[in-house]
């Protein structure tokens, strides 16, 4: 049994239900612990709160020493933390590594964000100056993802902690291994008792965690479904900042491309890295009819199904490892039947490799026929929806056609009709001729509709840490030399 919860400086035993994870790999079960009740999230609250002041009271340079500290740690642990986060997630290594590269990477992307977006500005005023400087909002409440455990709640915990909040971290239940190590890391850096405290659970304690009166603001990665019933909690409360990052229903366009290959890599790229599991991940894919649009499509069912799927430390690594759990992975084959019970073809089939694992091969399915029918969700795994077209501007308008507006892209070598599909396509993030999935710390990450609450993260994470404050000051009052109509002194 594992002490799980970080809370006040000190490793502790849930008081709740035992909870375990499993490598859905391997299919062992790789930690347990129990889970912190409603009464520890409690005492976080308390130790978070307790730390604030001091901690916002450090400069800026004396809070970026730590992170730094942190960043060195990661990557003295790199590979430690890399085979803990494939252990639990089932990602092969070579991408688990570049997931501690990218935490390492957001330490000092989020210093420069910090000082580009809200930093202090002195404005010029006739009398007196005028400054606009940013302040913490106090204890935030920090939720993850289970498909990318580390760097995803690493991107609102370094930038919040560098904004001077402290910190409640809730992460997936699907991943408390990767969550505890990554605390352990931040305790080496020598955080203050309180400036990071670590609530392990499942949804009761995530509950508890987003209805805590104490807590300032939540940053939430995760679902739409959570992050509406979220949104919803916080509706009634102003005050309270909440920065909402959820899914996608996400298209790519195809259209006049000279280099086949090159095309099909992005695709592939788009749709199945990670095993689907990006919440960037394209998940409808527009192709033109006709033969450039048929050779496009049979060298992408060609390369797909040569796709190789296997275990996280397998040598040669395969593309794709396992995805989170055999659930998820039953999951993703049943969403294949429904959409064939709708009338979809099959051309390439999903296949659950091992009932009790979480390997799944890539699926592809024919939706031209149904897409008046087609169920307007996220599938959150390696199953991509073709859609055949005509007409490039009902394709645009059929991409559009969803309550998502996470990413969106068009692969084709004409610079003009980039630009048609710029004007046209409702998403946050577009790209052209690059895969959707791998979107940069450097740029602002967030979407539209269903997809966020306009409160993009990575480089713009910055600005929902801290909240501006307008000042003008003056050493002494003074008397101004006119005074205003009826004032006598
Ligand atoms: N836009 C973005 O930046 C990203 C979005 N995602 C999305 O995340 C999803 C996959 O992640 P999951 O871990 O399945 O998300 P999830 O929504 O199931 O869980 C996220 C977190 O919320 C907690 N939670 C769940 N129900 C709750 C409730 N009722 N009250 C309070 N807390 C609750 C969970 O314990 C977990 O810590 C996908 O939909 C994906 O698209 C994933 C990565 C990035």
């Amino acid at each position: 049994m594992s002490k799980a919860q970080f809370i006040a400086g000190q490793w502790l035993e849930g008081q709740g239900h035992s909870m375990t994870s499993v490598d859905p790999a391997k299919k062992q079960v790789i930690w347990q612990a129990s889970s912190a009740t409603a009464e520890q999230v409690e005492q976080a609250v308390k130790a978070a709160r307790q730390a604030f002041l001091p901690w916002a009271e450090f400069s800026f340079d004396e809070r970026l020493a730590f992170v730094k500290r942190f960043a060195e740690l990661l990557g003295e642990h790199k590979d430690e933390l890399a085979l803990v986060i494939a252990r639990e997630t089932g990602k092969p290594l070579w991408e688990t590594a570049t997931e501690v590269a990218a935490m390492i990477g957001k330490v000092a992307i989020s210093e420069r964000a910090y000082q580009e977006r809200t930093g202090t500005v002195e404005n010029p005023m006739p009398q007196g100056r005028a400054f606009i400087r940013h302040k913490p909002h106090g204890v935030v409440a920090v939720f993850g993802p289970y498909n990318f455990p580390g760097h995803l709640p690493n991107g609102h915990i370094v930038p919040a902690l560098l904004a001077g909040n402290t910190v409640i971290f809730k992460p997936s239940e699907l991943t408390p291994m990767v969550a505890q190590k990554t605390l352990e890391l931040w305790e080496k850096a020598g955080l203050p008792a309180g400036v990071i405290n670590l609530v392990q659970g499942e949804v009761e304690t995530g509950k508890a965690l987003a209805s805590h009166p104490g807590i300032d603001g939540l940053f939430f990665t995760g679902s739409s479904r959570t992050g509406k019933l979220l949104h919803e909690q916080f509706g009634g409360h102003p005050g309270k900042i909440l920065a909402l990052e959820m899914g996608g229903n996400n298209p790519l366009l195809v259209k006049d491309v000279s280099d086949i290959d090159a095309t099909v890599h992005d695709i592939v790229q788009s749709a199945f890295v990670t095993s689907g599991q990006r919440c960037t991940c394209s998940r409808r894919l527009f192709i033109e009819q006709g033969p450039k649009g048929d050779a496009i499509l049979a060298r992408l069912l060609d390369v797909t199904r040569q796709i190789k799927v296997g275990d996280y430390d397998a040598q040669p690594q395969p593309f794709m490892g396992a995805m989170i759990s055999a659930r998820a992975a039953a999951q993703m084959v049943a969403a294949q039947q429904q959409l064939l019970n709708l009338g979809a073809t099959s051309l390439v089939e999903m296949q659950h490799l091992d009932p009790e694992s979480g390997f799944v091969t890539p699926g592809i399915l024919d939706v031209t026929a149904i897409i008046d029918q087609l169920p307007d969700e996220e599938h959150f795994g390696p199953l991509l929806k073709v859609i055949r077209y005509s007409d490039f501007d009902q394709a645009i308008e059929q991409a559009n056609n969803t309550v998502f507006g996470l990413s969106a892209g068009l692969l084709s070598d004409d610079a003009e009709l980039y630009q048609h599909f710029f004007r046209r396509i409702r998403a946050g993030i577009v790209n052209w001729n690059r895969p959707i999935t791998g979107a940069s710390s450097a740029a602002p990450f967030g979407g539209i509709g269903e997809s966020g609450n306009h409160r993009a993260s990575a480089y713009y994470a910055a600005d929902y840490c801290a909240y501006p404050v307008a000042s003008v000051e003056l050493e002494q009052s003074v008397m101004p030399g006119t005074l205003n109509p009826g004032l006598t002194f």
